[in-house]
């Protein structure tokens, strides 16, 4: 399957988290994700999400599992086994990807920093939907200690930003996608990467 990384940054420095949670809450961003890693194109496939243990673990316990997506949650201290209803334990990518069943059409990571700053370097994954963010207030800092370490804007970069028209096509018609979304002082705007 197509294995996505998926996730939101504020520029210039990539940052995606503070003290171990989300720097933002952006209400019409959550539902992008939602329905871009749920939505599959075959109706009879489901879409995998894959995270770090922290990052379960921060996801609010009425949230999760990830309601119709396989949940791959990787910690170095899991045996490789299903733990419940679309909830699978991993200790390695590898194992994650070698156990999931056929009718998985997509596989989305989505965090945290360490998997992140893991995967982007990982062939396997030829998709990165990236949520850039910008702070239109410069005079409200927003707090930040965690950033992606991703070598997205330098030139010998292997990352290419696709057309808007690309994002599309990879999600389908049925999601739509604004640009220039405002919440609160921040702007963002959904984009796909792939390698070149
Ligand atoms: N802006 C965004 O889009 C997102 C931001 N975030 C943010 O990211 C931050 C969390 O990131 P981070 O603290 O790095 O934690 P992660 O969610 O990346 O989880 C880290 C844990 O994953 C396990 N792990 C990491 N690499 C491997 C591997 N190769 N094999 C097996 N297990 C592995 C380890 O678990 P163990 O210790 O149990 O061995 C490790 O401690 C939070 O601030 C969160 O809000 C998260 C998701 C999205
Ligand atoms: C949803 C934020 C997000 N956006 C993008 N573009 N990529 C991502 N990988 C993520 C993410 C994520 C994991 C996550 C972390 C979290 O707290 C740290 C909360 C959620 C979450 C997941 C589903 C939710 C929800 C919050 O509120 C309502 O439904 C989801």
């Amino acid at each position: 399957p197509t294995i996505a990384i998926i996730v939101a940054a504020l520029k210039p420095d990539l940052a995606i988290g503070f003290q171990g949670k989300m720097p933002w809450r952006l209400r019409k961003e959550i539902r992008y994700f939602k329905d871009v890693t749920t939505k599959t194109s075959d109706p009879s496939k489901i879409n995998a999400v894959v995270m770090g243990r922290k990052t379960w673990d921060s996801i609010p316990a009425r949230f999760r599992p990830l309601p119709d997506r396989i949940n791959i949650v990787l910690s170095r201290s899991f045996q490789n086994e299903t733990v419940d209803t679309n909830v699978i334990h991993a200790n390695s990518i590898a194992n994650s990807l070698s156990q999931l069943q056929p009718n998985v059409e997509r596989v989305f990571v989505i965090g945290g920093a360490e998997i992140y700053n893991e995967l982007i370097n990982d062939s396997r994954v030829t998709h990165l939907l990236l949520t850039e963010i910008e702070n239109t207030n410069e005079d409200n800092q927003i707090a930040v200690d965690t950033f992606l370490k991703f070598p997205l804007y330098s030139t010998d970069s292997q990352w290419r930003k696709q057309p808007k028209s690309e994002l599309q096509k990879f999600i389908g018609s049925s999601i739509t996608l604004e640009d220039d979304i405002s919440e609160g002082d921040l702007k963002y705007n959904y984009t796909l990467w792939t390698r070149r």
